[in-house]
């Protein structure tokens, strides 16, 4: 099983994906990843999706929604960051855009004059303080090796920092089986009620909902789809009825069945 996931190695995306698949390489943005996935390059692809300090990696929503993958599992995470560098003399602090914000009253208590540097990954991050005495990264503490020293460890504001991954897949495979089911829901329609509708569908079935994201469709400003998670896997009538439901809701739009999925805890 040949997988794609965030690089370069050292990730924690890395991590995840070592759980899924024994072959594993690298792309540096997640849209390239779920691009991959869809033009049949890997079986598998791993994505970081939600974190629970920072919320939603927006990125991989708009890759999930744009490219025809399915998701097959979800992977939850603990994310514990490290600070890693050469030495405490250091200027700057480089790392994944969500591995700063997850350490933003760390960073503001101990290091108020750094200065912090969005790079694609933690790993990008720690190879920039691997190579520049100046720069420091945050990631995980086993990146560490040679001169580069974890600094410090566990530095995220609250330590249940945790992420969720999906592992997508070709969208031949996307499977009825599982507790868990992810829709795409573009209505293409604005009226007084609309996400009610979409809501009750799911209220009046007694299925949980997970999460409701919206996000700008690309189309006009205020025109959304929706990112639907429902606890009930698509083998089940409750769910068929409620996602027939939601597609007569959708009818001048779309609604793209990401597939039904169970929850892998990998603890690292
Ligand atoms: O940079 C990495 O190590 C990643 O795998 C990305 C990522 C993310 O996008 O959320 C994954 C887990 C952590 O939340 C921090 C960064």
């Amino acid at each position: 099983m040949k997988a794609v996931t965030l690089g370069p190695a050292g990730t924690y995306s890395h991590r995840a994906a070592r759980a899924v698949a024994d072959s594993v390489e690298f792309r540096e943005a997640v849209t390239a990843i779920v691009q991959a996935v869809a033009d049949g390059e890997y079986d598998r692809g791993v994505v970081p999706i939600e974190n629970s300090i920072e919320g939603s990696v927006t990125e991989s929503l708009d890759a999930v929604a744009e490219y025809e993958v399915s998701v097959l599992k979800e992977i939850v995470t603990p994310i514990r960051h490290a600070l890693l560098a050469q030495s405490g003399h250091f200027e700057v602090v480089a790392s994944h855009s969500q591995a700063l914000a997850q350490c933003r009253s760390y960073l503001e208590a101990e290091y108020p004059d750094a200065r912090l540097e969005a790079v694609a990954s933690t790993a990008r991050g720690v190879e920039r303080a691997r190579e520049d005495p100046t720069v420091a990264g945050i990631g995980h503490p086993d990146n560490a090796d040679g001169d580069l020293q974890v600094l410090a460890e566990d530095i995220q504001d609250r330590s249940s920092n945790a992420t969720r991954f999906l592992v997508v897949g070709p969208a031949s495979e996307a499977s009825d089986a599982g507790g868990k089911t992810s829709l795409v829901v573009y209505p293409n329609a604005n009226y007084p009620g609309l996400l009610l509708e979409l809501l009750e569908a799911f209220a009046d079935r007694d299925i949980n909902l997970s999460r409701i994201e919206s996000r700008p469709s690309g189309n006009r400003l205020g025109d959304y789809l929706f990112h639907i998670d429902f606890e009930a896997g698509l083998y089940e009538q409750r769910a068929q009825d409620a996602v027939a439901e939601v597609e007569e809701i959708a009818s001048k739009g779309w609604v793209r069945r990401l597939g039904s999925y169970d929850t892998m805890h990998v603890l690292y």
